[in-house]
């Protein structure tokens, strides 16, 4: 869907028939992205009932990182499953499944998918999400995971869908980042942003400070300075938002601009972050490279990396490109000793 082409108030399955009459090759992809936004119109019928239609929040299973799966985890996977099943998909690699699962043998596409993102969101009347990404399905019956090892930029399309105060699917077929909105009284999605272009500098940050006594010193760095504002080496002031769901967050990002830092930190478990690289940050860094954003680990670009697990974690960091270049300085050890050299920092030696 190249930009501008879009008409704002167009439904999402006319933006589609309009991207496969430009390049058939997408004909495939368009069918995997309306079977997605079908089981996520679901989704928030489900989501928007709240209390009324039981405890969403009732813990079940675990899944296979360890988390608690909620009643709202387990029902998001199964109508995401389910209509990638009446879709061209052979394998979906999903947060609340084990392993690949097989679909359709034969079929052309594999989709990685995060049913419900922001899980510690459920319950409580807040944003959450549904993230995918789309890729070839490459057929090797020895390696399970054939479909998924190519680096982030084999992914065809990529979305997420935001079921917050209003419902919003935020996608990218390889050409610009759109932004479609359901229409609830008619069921469908309209498009509202034909070309989202995200701020190249920015004064918000996004990062789960309560962590801090477990971050590496690049973070530490990075953090400490940005709390300094005008009065350090930043030179500017900052605004922080953590909203504890990674699709909100991303959201906003891609709107007003600003960076998000989920980085590996000492904790157990947690030296490479919190978030899977194939269905959290791969899709979420095509999104924002789409819309003129970056998204790396601190330092290599996220599209760059090749999966070796279905849910192998990566250190994240998006946004702004202003703002992720400054993490990545603080990485390679250029920045992230100044905040604290008495050269810097301080008016009237190095800044005026
Ligand atoms: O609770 P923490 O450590 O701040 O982590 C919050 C992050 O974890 C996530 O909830 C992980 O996703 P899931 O809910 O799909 O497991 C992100 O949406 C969010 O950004
Ligand atoms: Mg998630
Ligand atoms: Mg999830």
């Amino acid at each position: 869907m190249a930009a501008g082409s879009l008409e704002v108030g167009s439904r999402l399955d006319a933006c589609l028939a309009q991207a496969v009459a430009g390049d058939p090759a997408l004909k495939d992809t368009a069918a995997v992205v309306a079977a997605i936004a079908g089981a996520a119109i679901t989704i928030s019928e489900v989501i928007g009932r709240g209390a009324l239609g039981g405890d969403l929040a009732a813990a079940g299973g675990q899944n296979s990182d360890g988390d608690v799966q909620k009643a709202l985890d387990v029902i998001a996977h199964q109508r995401v499953t389910e209509a990638l099943q009446a879709a061209p998909v052979a394998e979906v690699a999903s947060e609340e499944a084990d392993e690949v699962m097989r679909l359709n043998p034969g079929a052309p596409l594999a989709v990685a998918i995060d049913p419900l993102d922001g899980s510690s969101n459920i319950g409580v009347n807040m944003a959450v999400g549904t993230i995918f990404g789309i890729r070839p399905a490459v057929q090797d019956d020895a390696n399970p995971l054939a479909s998924f090892t190519s680096p982030g930029t084999a992914q065809l399309a990529a979305g997420f869908v935001t079921y917050g105060p209003a419902t919003a699917l935020v996608l990218t077929l390889g050409q610009g980042t759109q932004i479609y909105v359901l229409d609830r009284a008619e069921g469908a999605f309209r498009l509202t942003h034909p070309q989202l272009d995200v701020p190249v500098s920015a004064k918000e940050y996004a990062i789960n400070a309560s962590n801090a006594r477990h971050w590496e010193p690049p973070i530490k760095a990075f953090v400490e300075d940005c709390l300094r504002g005008a009065d350090g080496p930043r030179d500017k002031d900052f605004n922080m938002r953590w909203l504890g769901s990674l699709v909100a967050d991303a959201q906003r990002v891609l709107l007003r601009g600003g960076v998000f830092l989920y980085p590996g930190d000492q904790r157990k478990g947690y030296a490479q972050g919190r978030l899977r690289l194939l269905y959290e940050a791969a899709p979420i860094a095509l999104l924002m490279e789409q819309a003129g954003a970056g998204a790396t680990d601190g330092e290599r670009r996220i599209l760059d990396i090749e999966a070796t697990g279905v849910h192998e974690r990566v250190p994240l960091v998006f946004g702004s490109v202003e703002e992720v270049e400054c993490v990545a300085k603080y990485f390679g050890g250029r920045n992230h000793a100044a905040g604290r050299s008495p050269l810097f920092g301080q008016r009237g030696l190095m800044r005026s």
